[in-house]
């Protein structure tokens, strides 16, 4: 069993080489059978962008997420263990991993189980790649570092693969070095309010070009009733003066979007999404579940009057609840195909962003402990929030009529813990940054009813909003 230091005795314990031993028993443990091993330090609070700024290096994957709300986030960096897959069993096969890795893993003290190792995830909206995919169609992996922040304290993790042969010197070694840096974190902290991370000075090279053509050929397809929805997406891309600076985009985009969940993922080759989504696909404690049906959308304004004129009209407007409920049929449909019984309200109500504003269904339901969150995802993943129905066709429309991949765009990235415990959102209000080069994604619901420039203000108004906080 690993000796969990406590916070004041951090230092001490750590210096006694306590460690070492440790992992010398662990290794003993491991016998033929390769391990993970996971050690758990409690730290002072450290903010998620310092802890990314500090120890997060190109050449690493890591994984950020920060839920602003609920007060919680976590940073992983670097890979202890990992899995790539694709085609319609990818979410299967991530499941696999993890049940592998849950049972051969030295399990950690009790008091520390809320704070376990987690795993983390990324899925492209596609199952399969294209030529050329910058991320793979479903990436899980446990890191060999992971700091969760909650409230005012934070915890460690450090995981590694333990066999026969692991120098045990070397990860002693890593784990002082890192444990010095995160110390030292808690003292730097970022300017607080840091309005730009690229340069302002940035120019647009790729603009939205064929957005209201494709909403004017969508609805002729609608109107032939060969569906009933599609969301389709277009992109800004831009090139700043200066490499956009990551962390100080994520805490940008923290401030400016307390209600969504602010996220990162870097590839491990110098490109990250990132972004601040408003959607949770799933969030599974303690056995129940939630998921957002999110659908239908209007700008806010600054005049009170005004602004509670759009949130009324869009309450009330019919084509704005069909598009919705569209989202909610789906995903109780499919939660009902789980063996679920799904409980939300019959009417939707508004989330108010800080520059737009959506229809809204919170759905819940229980969940037995034979459900698995990836099982939960897989059935899930799209819904027509983002893609459309009936799906196929949507596919069909969006590889046609988008000019760019989607890549991460509207897929699922979030966490799962060793109890079942999950996260995830919907990855839009994104964008795919690579040094100076950043492509912005928005999307929107296409029904009949639809007016091509309304649809082209929407997906105006959230890249404005994204490219405001980017540079
Ligand atoms: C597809 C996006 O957003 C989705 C589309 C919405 C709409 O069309 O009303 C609203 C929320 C999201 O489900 C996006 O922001 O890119």
């Amino acid at each position: 069993m690993p000796a969990v230091p406590h916070q004041s005795e951090f230092k001490a314990e750590f210096k006694t080489g306590n460690i070492y031993s440790f992992l010398a028993d662990c290794q003993r443990q491991t016998l033929d059978q390769p391990q993970v091993v996971s050690l758990i330090f409690p730290l002072p609070a450290i903010a998620p962008w310092a802890v990314l700024q500090a120890l997060g290096q190109r050449h690493q994957r890591h994984f950020y997420y920060d839920d602003v709300l609920r007060q919680q986030s976590v940073v992983a960096i670097d890979v202890a263990v990992e899995q790539i897959a694709q085609g319609p069993d990818r979410f299967v096969q991530a499941q696999r991993f993890i049940d592998f890795w849950l049972s051969h893993s030295i399990p950690s003290q009790p008091s520390f189980l809320s704070k376990q190792p987690r795993f983390f995830c990324s899925a492209t909206f596609f199952e399969s790649p294209t030529a050329n995919s910058q991320f793979e169609p479903i990436h899980i992996f446990l890191p060999r570092l992971q700091v969760v922040t909650e409230a005012d304290k934070s915890t460690a993790v450090f995981n590694y693969f333990l066999d026969e042969t692991t120098v045990l010197e070397q990860i002693a070694a890593d784990i002082d070095r890192t444990l010095d840096e995160l110390l030292k974190l808690e003292k730097t902290r970022l300017p607080a309010d840091r309005s730009s991370s690229a340069s302002a000075n940035y120019r647009i090279v790729k603009d939205i070009d064929t957005f209201q053509t494709t909403v004017q050929a969508i609805l002729t397809l609608i109107q032939q009733q060969l569906l009933h929805k599609a969301v389709i997406a277009d992109v800004l891309e831009v090139v700043a003066a200066t490499p956009f600076n990551l962390p100080t985009s994520l805490q940008t985009l923290r401030q400016k979007h307390p209600d969504c969940c602010i996220f990162s993922v870097g590839n491990g080759q110098g490109q990250a999404f990132v972004g601040a989504s408003p959607e949770r696909l799933l969030s599974i404690a303690d056995g129940r579940l939630r998921t957002d049906a999110l659908a239908g959308s209007a700008a806010r304004s600054d005049d009170p009057g005004e602004d509670a004129l759009l949130a009324q009209r869009l309450l009330q407007s019919k084509k704005e609840r069909y598009e919705h409920r569209l989202v909610v049929e789906f995903i109780t449909r499919q939660l009902r195909s789980l063996g679920l019984i799904p409980k939300f309200n019959a009417a939707p109500s508004l989330l108010q962003l800080s520059q737009i504003q959506h229809l809204h269904t919170p759905i819940y339901a229980y969940l037995p402990s034979t459900t698995q969150p990836l099982q939960i995802l897989d059935k899930l993943h799209p819904t027509p929030a983002v893609a459309g129905v009936p799906r196929e066709v949507a596919y069909q429309l969006i590889r046609q009529y988008e000019t760019c991949d989607r890549e991460l765009y509207a897929a699922p990235l979030g966490w799962i813990d060793a109890q079942g415990n999950s996260e995830f959102i919907v990855g839009i209000r994104s964008a795919l940054v690579d040094g100076c080069w950043a492509r912005l994604y928005a999307g929107a619901g296409i029904v009949a009813g639809s007016e091509p420039g309304r649809e082209l203000s929407e997906i105006r108004l959230k890249l404005q909003t994204l490219l405001a906080a980017l540079v």
